[in-house]
């Protein structure tokens, strides 16, 4: 078990081992969810590259810390833990509220981050009256009142009926920390990097399930086009949580986006 102590939260983390001339690959995870969703992309990618997966403040086996929260939190946080391993010119692969922190990582500390995959995400997701009602409803009935919403969003009908992993990742969220919930909600809600991703200059891959029900193909496609090159690819027979439906293809997709990266060649769009 790894943990580090950074701006008064104790984060959990991992981090597997790789080639030393190879870029780390961070993970940064949704909302509602801890680190273990990477985990059968993981086991693809390991002995590849060095890869490191956190759970954000709120989540998983970290600290709750100050709720609510703002973006500028889980990236300060993201820093410190970057800081603390010494990682720099990382790829940084974000899901969801995930993406949303890779582009304020992006945004902050340029210097840290090689190359950008903004998975199930996009420049701004919902707005404030979405967020508002979340909350409200959560406060009311807990995280329970809102679970089959959320996973229906998160997985195709044929992996919530078929899957035997589907009860796991129902548990899953309904373990997280409420506050950390809820905080990490409204830092969704308040979070907005239209401008910001027009200004990236990383080779930049934006993926998403096709039947993604939180961030849809169109979404997605809108925030591929507002960064410069972005490469955008849909994966078939995916929600919103394509490490968990579809990890071989994610993984796929992963491997051939950084290959030309990693070799010096130049990435296209
Ligand atoms: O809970 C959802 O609807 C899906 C989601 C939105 C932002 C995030 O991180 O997950």
């Amino acid at each position: 078990m790894q943990f580090v102590q950074v701006n008064g939260v104790s984060l959990h983390h991992q981090i597997i081992g790789g080639p030393g001339n190879k870029p780390v690959i961070v993970f940064i995870n949704s909302l509602g969810t801890d680190f273990r969703i990477w985990r059968d992309v993981i086991v693809r990618l390991a002995g590849s590259y060095p890869l490191l997966t956190y759970d954000k403040r709120g989540h998983g086996l970290s600290d709750v810390g100050q709720a609510p929260y703002s973006i500028e939190d889980h990236v300060d946080d993201l820093i410190g833990v970057l800081e603390h391993l010494k990682v720099r010119d990382a790829v940084i692969c974000g899901l969801s509220v995930g993406g949303l922190i890779a582009q304020g990582l992006y945004a902050r500390r340029p210097d840290l981050v090689k190359a950008l995959i903004l998975c199930d995400t996009a420049h701004k997701i919902g707005t404030a009256d979405m967020w508002a009602a979340r909350i409200s409803a959560i406060e009311q009935t807990g995280l329970s009142g809102i679970v089959d919403g959320v996973m229906e969003r998160w997985f195709t009908p044929s992996f919530r009926e078929n899957d035997p992993a589907f009860p796991g990742y129902r548990n899953m969220m309904l373990r997280q920390p409420v506050e950390g919930y809820t905080g990490t909600c409204a830092a969704i809600r308040d979070a907005d990097f239209t401008e910001a991703t027009k200004r990236i200059a990383v080779p930049t891959l934006c993926v998403v399930g096709d039947q993604d029900g939180a961030t849809p193909p169109e979404l997605v496609l809108s925030l591929a086009k507002l960064v410069p090159g972005a490469r955008y690819e849909v994966i078939q027979g995916a929600g919103h949580i394509p490490c968990v439906e579809q990890p071989e293809i994610l993984t796929t997709l992963i491997e051939a986006f950084l290959a030309p990266i990693i070799s010096g060649e130049p990435a296209h769009g």
